[in-house]
């Protein structure tokens, strides 16, 4: 055995054994030591669903029994829509009312400045990424600027009729969200570029394998409760 591993440290090769968990690094001489490595890239679970199917709402749950941090592309256009200085505030604010998607460099800038700034604060690195990628432009521009980056899990689906997403966007309007698009007018929009764009993104991903997919009609305890048994199934996986 040892010849052999001081043969490879000859020829500078860095082994990566045992499914990129050990890595054997040469250093001076015929030294070396075997390094423990953790898969240290950013844990990916893009969160899906039309408008008001409960994605934030049950992020927050997830959160709370889970350890991700949620990352919401709409908050974070819409935090960039109210910086000072922004110089993309008026288009994102007329992909926003107009329920279009804003083009991707833009969101996909954001969720990658989120990631860092949160495994820099917070050492945290599972994220839940709630609202994105939407359309064919957010998938190629976040498989061209971060797939590389992370280790992308899944997607959570949550599936629900339109008839009560409706009643909740407008319920939270009333309620005073504040959201210029919680009305009729932008929802209409807001569910053509969901039935247009991002169905065929998660099909998409459902074509991969990659869809874990909730029935999100019922109260948000109920649906926690698929929620749940859809996480435990992945950490039991050991995914995360
Ligand atoms: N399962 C549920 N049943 C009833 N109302 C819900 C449920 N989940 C969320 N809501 C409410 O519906 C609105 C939309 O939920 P939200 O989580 O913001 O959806 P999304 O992020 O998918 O747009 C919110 O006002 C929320 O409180
Ligand atoms: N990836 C994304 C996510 C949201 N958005 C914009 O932000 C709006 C609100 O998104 P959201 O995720 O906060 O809200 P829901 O429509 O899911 O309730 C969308 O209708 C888009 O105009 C986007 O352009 N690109």
């Amino acid at each position: 055995m040892i010849p052999v591993l001081n043969q490879l440290l000859k020829t500078k090769l860095v082994v990566k054994c045992f499914k990129r968990h050990v890595t054997l690094s040469p250093l001076s001489g015929n030294k070396f030591i075997l390094r423990k490595m953790e898969n240290n890239k950013p844990k990916i679970i893009f969160v899906l669903g039309a408008p008001g199917a409960g994605k934030g709402t049950q992020c927050e749950k997830i959160v709370n029994s889970f350890g991700f941090k949620h990352l919401s592309a709409g908050d974070l256009l819409r935090e960039e829509r109210a910086r000072e200085g922004s110089q993309f505030g008026s288009l994102i604010e007329d992909c926003i009312t107009n329920g279009k998607i804003v083009p991707v460099e833009i969101t996909c800038s954001l969720l990658e400045n989120a990631i860092i700034k949160t495994n820099q604060e917070t050492g945290n690195n599972k994220f839940l990424i709630d609202g994105f990628p939407r359309n064919e432009d957010n998938l190629q521009g976040w498989q061209r600027q971060m797939s590389e980056k992370v280790d992308f899990l899944f997607v959570l689906f949550f599936e629900c009729s339109q008839d009560k997403c409706v009643e909740r966007c407008l319920k939270r309007g009333q309620a005073g969200s504040g959201r210029t698009d919680d009305n009729m007018e932008s929802l209409k929009k807001r569910f053509d570029t969901y039935m247009n764009d991002t169905m065929a993104i998660i099909n998409h991903y459902r074509g991969l394998g990659k869809v874990r997919q909730i029935f999100a009609n019922e109260d948000p305890e109920t649906v926690f409760k698929s929620v749940k048994n859809a996480l435990t199934e992945a950490q039991e996986q050991k995914l995360f």
